[in-house]
């Protein structure tokens, strides 16, 4: 668990995060997410001690930051930018063993973990072990950025815009990844994104800043639901509010189980929106249902246009 208390940190005049306090569960994906200059990165840079904080603390399972030494804290987290920085000379390889290289492993460890890392994000070994990075794409780079991050086996991921500069399908792809390898590890993930749609698909929790002060934190869908503020409001959806609700709303919850409908059924864990694009793509206004027990029923169109509370 992470924890932030009443963390500041102030550059001249600008306060740039202001009394900031959120807790991140482990295991979970948090999001920051704000408008431009609102703290998010500064946010990130205190957390894994790149700067210091004027005043607050971060706790990182109970234990404050400020009592460990920041490069061993550091090497316990893995950290992702935008702007990658590989080093354009060395191997992929050696890229993402930088990590294990410095705390000692041996050379078979090392080798067995980068190809598993390679694996994990995707990556063929045999194809990108070897090559510079000049020889990937954008998309292949970031996937690397990923890799190194996760080399150690942090428990701790921290990403700065990791997919802001990719085009939307490769983005699209990372992003799927991202939650499958966080599925599969159980890392605890605080990803920066003035993307609301990134953050509502890759989230559990969002923290949205602005000036940075936290003004509203919570899953998705009671932000998209429950904006406390007109800002909020605004960031969150603006007129794509009652769309962005069906990409967090589950089918079976507006599912009919008294009435079963013949066909292929749609997964009752599936969204309202992935439920919605079958029916235009099909043109008809109901669905069978299925949910993990078994249980058999229908989802019309009705029900998927209904208000939020209203079925
Ligand atoms: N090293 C620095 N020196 C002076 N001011 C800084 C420094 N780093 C950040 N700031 C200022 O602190 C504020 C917060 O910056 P930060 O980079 O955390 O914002 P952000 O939310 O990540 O923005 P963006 O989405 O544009 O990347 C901004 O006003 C910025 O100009």
């Amino acid at each position: 668990m992470i924890v932030l208390d009443r963390l500041t940190k102030r550059f001249g005049a600008t306060t740039a995060v202001d009394q900031l306090s959120l807790t991140v569960p482990t295991g979970s994906i948090c999001a920051l997410v704000g408008p431009s200059g609102c703290g998010k990165s500064t946010t990130l840079r205190l957390i894994n001690r790149l700067i210091e904080p004027d005043g607050g603390r971060v706790l990182i399972d109970g234990t404050d930051t400020a009592s460990l030494p920041p490069v061993a804290l550091r090497r316990r987290i893995g950290y992702v930018i935008q702007s990658i920085g590989l080093f354009p000379h060395w191997s992929i390889a050696r890229n993402i063993s930088t990590v294990p290289e410095l705390l000692g492993w041996p050379e078979a460890r090392i080798d067995a973990r980068v190809d598993e890392l390679l694996g994990l994000v995707g990556l063929d070994p045999a194809l990108f072990r070897n090559r510079r990075p000049h020889e990937l794409s954008g998309g292949q780079q970031q996937r690397v950025g990923v890799a190194r991050a996760l080399a150690a086996d942090p428990d701790l991921l921290l990403m700065d815009e990791p997919f802001g500069a990719l085009d939307p399908v490769t983005r699209d792809g990372l992003q799927a990844a991202l939650i499958d390898i966080q599925a599969r590890t159980g890392k605890t993930v605080v990803i920066v994104t003035h993307d609301i749609d990134e953050a509502i698909r890759l989230a559990s929790l969002i923290a949205v800043l602005d000036k940075g002060r936290l003004i509203q934190q919570g899953a998705p869908r009671d932000l998209l639901s429950r904006p406390v503020t007109p800002f909020i409001e605004a960031f969150v959806g603006g007129p794509r509010r009652g769309l962005r609700l069906l990409q967090v709303t589950p089918v079976g919850e507006r599912t009919d189980y008294d009435n079963v409908t013949g066909g292929e059924a749609i997964a009752a864990e599936a969204t309202l929106d992935v439920a919605l694009e079958r029916m235009v793509a099909g043109a008809i206004d109901r669905l069978p249902v299925r949910d993990r027990t078994g249980r058999q029923g229908t989802l019309s169109l009705a029900d998927v246009v209904a208000p939020e509370g209203a079925s």
